[in-house]
């Protein structure tokens, strides 16, 4: 709709060059926006992007009806058309029209969704479906079989697969509208889900018990099994004294669970042991089929190169804990999602699919909050029918670079949309809470558990090994979690924990001034290694000196982005004699890398360093640490494309951790900064650092960081609980 105002303000606007009556009404009528002058106007102040355009002309041309204009001769679907696109910009997989949105003012203002209806139930380019997930589907089809629009009302209620009708290219299903291809990867992944959740597994119990004593009797957590049996005893006693004595374990409480569902998510933070229980569970999955004279193909994949590395050493470092008899038939190296599923070259679709699944019983993904919808429902897909599937994660964490929000969409359901409680369970079904009663003799208590099937798939593991009670960074990071500004101030102006810092300067100077004798000492480091022609013994230190600290950026451009901290700490390198600013690959400039080289073995955010060639320092090359712990030489004309990285995006760092982490937030000067800004970004840059946390911000960035939820537009967590 074009607002009064918006015509008042331009007749007004011509009325003060009044010359004649007639010449002011031609004026006005010339100024009278039309769809194509609205859309060019967004795309001039950046609202929408030139393929949102694009896209809304496509619409526009194929819209066959006049119902999709309004009054004024605007097209609505037209507008909506380029909305959408733009959101899946900002990775939302739908826009929900029951929001309160108005992203086209002062332009346009859209009307409620219940006048916008039956324009859009009119259009030749949108299917109507199933009305708030549970009525008859509008106008999804014109076939003639009343047998097929049965089926396809059956589908869009219960999630089974179904064809888009009529493949138009906007699906409006509720309040959800949808491109075509998003609402089709949303419907089959939840289907999958679905189907998944409702088939039952059995296991041998006796044998289960068995193996969850080995199990849990090794490690740090001996005797846990023997301290959740005197809690059952306990409990008979009624005694609440001996509860308290016995603390859940939760990781036991997680195997159980997963061992007996066919998806499940294992979430928590840094160092809550996700790894640690997946080994566990996979050598009990293992064991049960191993006493059932089988074997279990497990396999381990993650959506990157690096964090495919990561989780195969953890894993390698973390086996000989296990008991010896345990370790036999357990993976140890893990592939990327893409490699796993087998990409073809210039297409989207994989070797592996529906129609030819995965080799594999158990599949387990490890951080599976980067996965996004389009890769997650392709990954379910090749899911063959009798398989499990294990999700590792921080749901906490940034979601996905791309489309959607899976991991946090699946707890949101399992939650029942619920926040988490620290230490109680989610609403787990009776029956699942009989199940970890039998295998591991936990009995949890659940007020209100859940009916849907989804949430049996939850573990939360909430203690954090790596960070102590005193820890002033699990504390900030629970602090921020739950949304509160005034604990999080407290945390930082708390002398008790010196680890968490808040520096309110607004300009980088400061921060470069603070990293600059420990950049020089680094610098002085790679001097020393490369003129001793100690690289192969001595290296290694380099790229320890180098990640003890790590600036992190909310952005890469603007105010206190990778850029501007980048430039800045090279001139002042520079300034000081350390490096020589003339020379790309100069000694000790850390680079990483923004693709993934297999020939090279080279994956996406790996770091090197320059230095020279260890028989030839006129050579340099660029050196990484291999699996092995070794040191790697790769010449710059072989690197794949890549970045100066003394500070580098929150984004890119998911996956990594640094002693000290410098996060810097930008002062807020646009919408688009502001929408940058979200707890999650926060969460995660603060959980990269080990030892210190420094954070660069003025107030306003932190309260709307704390503030803001980062929650994308998605009807995933909705389907789950059908
Ligand atoms: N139950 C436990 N008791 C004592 N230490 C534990 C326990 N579980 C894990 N740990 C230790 O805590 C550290 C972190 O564990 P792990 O790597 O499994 O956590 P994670 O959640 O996978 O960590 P991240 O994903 O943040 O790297 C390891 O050193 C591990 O040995």
């Amino acid at each position: 709709m074009v607002t009064d105002s918006m015509v008042k303000q331009m007749a007004n606007n011509d009325d003060a060059s009044k010359t004649n009556k007639l010449d002011a009404q031609a004026s006005v009528a010339a100024q009278v926006p039309t769809t194509t002058s609205i859309l060019q106007n967004l795309l001039k102040i950046g609202r929408i992007r030139p393929l949102d355009l694009a896209f809304a002309e496509f619409v526009m041309l194929h819209e066959h009806g006049k119902h999709a204009v309004d009054v004024n001769g605007i097209h609505v679907v037209g507008l909506l058309a380029a909305y959408l696109s733009s959101r899946l910009g900002e990775q939302d997989s739908c826009l929900n029209l029951d929001n309160t949105y108005q992203p086209f003012l002062p332009f346009y203002r859209f009307e409620p969704i219940d006048q916008l209806l039956p324009m859009l139930s009119a259009s030749t380019c949108v299917a109507v479906v199933d009305e708030r997930y549970t009525g008859e589907v509008a106008n999804a089809s014109t076939d003639k079989s009343t047998e097929k629009n049965a089926l396809k009302s059956r589908a869009s209620t219960s999630c089974e697969p179904v064809f888009a009708p009529q493949s138009k290219p906007l699906i409006l299903q509720g309040s959800e509208l949808y491109m075509q291809r998003y609402w089709q990867y949303e419907v089959q992944l939840a289907s999958k889900i679905n189907s998944m959740t409702g088939r039952a597994t059995t296991l041998d119990v006796a044998q289960g018990q068995a193996l969850l004593a080995q199990l849990f009797a090794t490690h740090e957590s001996k005797g846990s099994l023997a301290k959740n049996s005197l809690a059952k005893n306990s409990l008979a006693k009624n005694s609440a004294q001996d509860q308290q004595a016995a603390p859940i374990d939760w990781q036991q409480v997680a195997v159980c669970l997963a061992a007996s569902q066919n998806v499940s998510v294992i979430t928590g933070g840094p160092g809550t042991g996700k790894t640690t229980t997946v080994i566990r569970l996979m050598a009990l999955l293992q064991g049960l089929a191993r006493h059932a004279h089988k074997k279990l193909q497990i396999k381990l994949a993650a959506p990157t190169g690096k964090a495919a590395a990561r989780l195969s050493q953890s894993i390698s470092a973390a086996m000989g804990k296990l008991p010896t008899a345990l370790q036999a038939d357990l993976p140890n190296q893990c592939s990327t999602i893409h490699r796993l599923l087998g990409s073809i070259a210039n297409s989207p679709y994989f070797r592996f699919n529906a129609q030819h699944p995965l080799h594999l019983d158990v599949l387990i993904v490890d951080e599976a909050s980067m996965v996004d919808l389009p890769l997650m429902s392709k990954l379910f897909a090749a899911l063959p029918a009798h398989a499990k599937i294990i999700l590792l994660g921080d749901k906490d964490q940034l979601a996905s670079v791309e489309a959607g929000s899976v991991l946090s969409d699946i707890c949101a359901a399992a939650l029942n949309f619920s926040p988490t409680v620290y230490d109680q369970p989610p609403p787990y079904s009776d029956e699942a809470l009989r199940v970890i009663k039998d295998l591991c003799q936990i009995d949890l208590q659940v007020s209100t558990p859940n009916k849907a099937p989804i949430s049996n798939s939850l573990a939360l593991l909430h203690k954090s090994y790596r960070f102590s009670e005193k820890s002033g960074i699990g504390r900030l990071a629970r602090a921020i979690n739950s949304g509160k500004l005034a604990p999080s101030k407290a945390l930082f102006a708390d002398e008790r924990y010196p680890d968490v810092v808040w520096q309110t300067s607004d300009e980088p100077k400061a921060l470069v001034a603070k990293l600059l004798p420990d950049y020089q000492a680094y610098f002085e480091h790679v001097k020393h290694v490369c003129a001793q022609g100690t690289l192969h013994s001595k290296g290694l230190e380099v790229f320890s000196l180098l990640q003890q600290q790590q600036v992190l950026c909310a952005q890469k451009e603007a105010n206190w982005g990778v850029l501007q901290v980048n430039a800045l700490i090279e001139s002042e390198l520079n300034k000081k004699g350390a490096i020589e600013l003339g020379r790309d690959f100069y000694p000790g400039r850390p680079v990483m890398l923004k693709q993934n080289d297999h020939s090279l073995g080279l994956f996406n955010g790996d770091i090197g360093i320059v230095m020279p060639d260890a028989d030839n320092d006129e050579l340099m090359k660029v050196w990484f640490v291999t699996e092995q712990n070794t040191l790697r030489g790769v010449l710059p004309s072989r690197l794949p494309p890549h970045d100066t990285v003394y500070a580098m995006t929150i984004h890119k760092s998911q996956g990594s951790e640094f002693d000290h982490v410098y996060l810097c937030l930008p002062r807020v000067e646009t919408g688009s900064q502001a929408r940058l800004l979200s707890r999650e970004l926060l969460y995660t840059g603060l959980t990269r650092a080990k030892k210190s946390f420094t954070l660069y911000s003025d107030e306003q960035a932190l309260s709307l960081s704390i503030a803001r939820r980062c929650q994308r537009g998605s009807g995933l967590a909705k389907r789950l609980l059908f």
